[in-house]
Parts: C-alpha cells; structure tokens; sequence
C-alpha cells in the first residue's frame, strides 16, 4: 500500500525542542487506546512517531487512525468535505512509524506508553527508553491497573515519569488521568497536565494508586453486575437497561464490560486481588474466569455477554 507506507515512512525531527513545549511524542503501542492517542496528538499538531511490534501491526494502526480521523472530519467539518479530507491528510501526514522502539525514543519530548499490561514487559521497555531518549523526555504509561511507581523502578529519570490515563475510546473520551508518583518532579506534572490540554482533554490529578480514580470506581461495579447476574438476580440486557434509563450510564456494565475487554477486566481484578485480598470487592468471579478461558473476550472476540458476530 503506497499511501500507507508513505505515512509510515521514519521522519523524524532533526530540530531541537522549544524549552518547555511537547513537540514531538512517541506513542508506543499501536493498538486500541495506542492509535487512539497517537491520533488526538498528531490531530493538535504535533509529530508523532508510533512504535509497534511489526509493520503489519503498524500498518493496522494506521487504518484505524485514518478511519477514526475520517469520522471525527464527518462531524467537524459537516459543512465542508474538502477541509475536512486535507484534515485527515495533514493529520496523518505528522505521524511516522517504526518497529525499532530506541529510534522512535531519540526525537521525544514525551513518550507515552500504550503496550501490554504486564508490569514485567512495561519495566523492561522503559529500562530501554532510558538509555536511548534524551535526558528531558517525559516517560509516561497508559496502564489501567498498575503501579506507575513500580512501573518507573527501572528508570533513573523518576523525577520525569508519570501516569497519563486515558479513556476508550480516546478521541471520543473528554478525560485524562494524569498521575503523580511520590517522584514525579512539579515541572513534569506540570507539562502533562499542559500537554493534556493541548490535545483536548480535561485533566484531572490523581495519586498513584490501583485504578487511580474511574477503574477503582468503575470496576467493582462490573464485578459487581457480573455477580448479580451470577445470583440469578436480573438478565444481563435487563441490568443494562436499568443503568441506562435508571442512573443516566451510556452503556450499561454488560455492554460496558465487552467493550473493554473481559481479559482486561480479569486481569485488573486478580492483579488487585492478589495484592489485596481481604477486599470483597475484587474477589475474582467464577463466570468471567469462564468467559475469558472460553475466548469470550467481548466486542474484540465477537462474542461476550452478547455477540458481536456479523450476521
Ligand atoms: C479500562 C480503562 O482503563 C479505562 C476505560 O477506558 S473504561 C471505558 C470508558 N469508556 C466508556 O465508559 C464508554 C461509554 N460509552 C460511550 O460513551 C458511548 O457508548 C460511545 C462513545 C462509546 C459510543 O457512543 P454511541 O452514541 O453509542 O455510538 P456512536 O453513535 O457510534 O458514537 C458516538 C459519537 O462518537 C464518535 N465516535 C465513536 N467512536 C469513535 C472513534 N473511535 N473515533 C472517532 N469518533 C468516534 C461517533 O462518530 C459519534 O459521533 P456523533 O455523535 O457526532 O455522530
Ligand atoms: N482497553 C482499554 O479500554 C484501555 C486500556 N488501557 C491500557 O492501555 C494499554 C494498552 O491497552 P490496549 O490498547 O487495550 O491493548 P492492545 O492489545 O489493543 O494494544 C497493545 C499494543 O501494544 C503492542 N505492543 C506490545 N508490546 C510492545 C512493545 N514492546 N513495543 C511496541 N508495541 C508493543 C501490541 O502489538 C499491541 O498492538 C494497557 O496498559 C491497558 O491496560 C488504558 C485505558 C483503557
């Protein structure tokens, strides 16, 4: 594909950073909320550098941004379709990819990472970041569930890491979670909530703690709708309705829990459970362990509490 291999092509910038001002951000992780994030940056006019593991995968990424950018150009440029396709042009035309995640480090003014949530995976590829990003680069990670601290330990540039949470899906989702480890520097604080700003988000503090504010709310109230439907106490389509109609919720925790994923529901709430164990609240759930081992991932998988699966 010329057009994709044209965006995808590496094109860093040689220039220096502005003091102070995020430039240049480099999303690692090209997958749901990577691509996502990678998209609202580039659409406020930053360069983006994308990493992903392959260039198939990057090339996947880039279709979704491009399809994403091309409904938010729908919407906001209504009245003139030509603008709105030199939109999506320019905006994909400020991101570049590669598989090579110290290259995509050396240009970063922020680095936001979007991979995997396994804190072992996470702490390695920043121990890497360290080594190859200049000494001012924000480290910042995506994670839903971990430590940040934990996530940083391998770093020596704690001063200059914190935790930017975003929501699915990022360019629809107003939220940004920006997270203060005990380490992390006023100065670095201060531009994550900045940058935040920059690509459109309201950005709300928090401490570095499990969940941070939405999951820790969020959460037990899923495992709690799973273990209502578990009782026998209501259909999972009748407890959607009641949340919708009767608290104002979007979607109900059903259509809410396939949307994000029953693997990363599970393993928010045994990483949490592990940790703390005495708390009802994330006492695993035999139905969602069920789900999970038979593939029932929910929208991912085509099937969840409901299917998915094109007729
Ligand atoms: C696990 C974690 O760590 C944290 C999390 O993310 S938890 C999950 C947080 N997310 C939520 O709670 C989502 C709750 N759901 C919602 O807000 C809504 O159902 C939804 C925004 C997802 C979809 O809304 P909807 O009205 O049912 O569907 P739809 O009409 O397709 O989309 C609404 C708008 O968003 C836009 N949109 C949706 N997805 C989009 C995407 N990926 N890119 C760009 N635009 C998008 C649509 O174009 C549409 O725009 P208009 O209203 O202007 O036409
Ligand atoms: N799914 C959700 O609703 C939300 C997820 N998160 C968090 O965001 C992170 C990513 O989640 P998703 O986007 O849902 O996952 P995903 O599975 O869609 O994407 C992850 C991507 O990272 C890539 N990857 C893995 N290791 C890599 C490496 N070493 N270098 C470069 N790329 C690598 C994978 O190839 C994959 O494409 C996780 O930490 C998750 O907890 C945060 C908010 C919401």
């Amino acid at each position: 594909m010329a057009a994709v291999s044209q965006v995808l092509k590496r094109s860093f910038s040689s220039s220096s950073p502005m003091a102070g001002a995020i430039k240049n951000v480099t999303v690692i992780g090209g997958g749901l909320m990577g691509s996502g994030i990678a998209q609202i940056a580039a659409a406020a006019g930053q360069k983006v550098v994308l990493v992903e593991t392959n260039e198939k995968l990057l090339q996947g990424a880039n279709s979704r941004i491009n399809e994403s950018l091309k409904r938010v150009a729908k919407k906001q440029f209504k009245e003139n379709p030509s603008a709105g396709e030199s939109f999506v042009q320019e905006t994909m035309g400020r991101i570049s990819g590669t598989t090579n995640p110290s290259e995509g480090a050396a240009s970063a003014d922020l680095i936001v990472e979007a991979i995997v949530e396994n804190m072992g995976i996470k702490q390695k590829l920043f121990a890497t970041l360290d080594e190859a990003a200049p000494k001012h680069t924000i480290f910042a990670s995506n994670t839903s569930s971990l430590s940040i601290t934990e996530i940083a330990s391998q770093c020596q540039r704690k001063d200059k890491f914190g935790g930017l949470h975003f929501f699915n899906p990022v360019p629809v989702m107003k939220l940004l979670e920006v997270v203060r480890t005990n380490d992390t520097s006023d100065e670095t604080y201060k531009k994550m909530m900045e940058w935040g700003q920059e690509v459109g988000k309201t950005c709300i503090t928090c401490k570095d703690t499990p969940g941070f504010v939405v999951n820790r709310l969020l959460v037990p109230q899923l495992a709690e709708a799973i273990r209502m439907l578990e009782r026998g106490d209501a259909s999972p389509r009748d407890i959607d309705t009641a949340m919708k109609l009767g608290a104002g919720h979007p979607m109900g925790p059903f259509e809410l829990a396939d949307y994000v994923g029953h693997d990363t529901t599970k393993f928010i709430i045994d990483g949490w459970h592990e940790k703390m164990p005495e708390n009802p609240l994330f006492k695993p759930s035999e139905l969602l362990n069920k789900m999970v081992k038979e593939g029932k991932l929910g929208v991912k998988s085509g099937e969840g509490f409901y299917s998915y699966k094109k007729k």
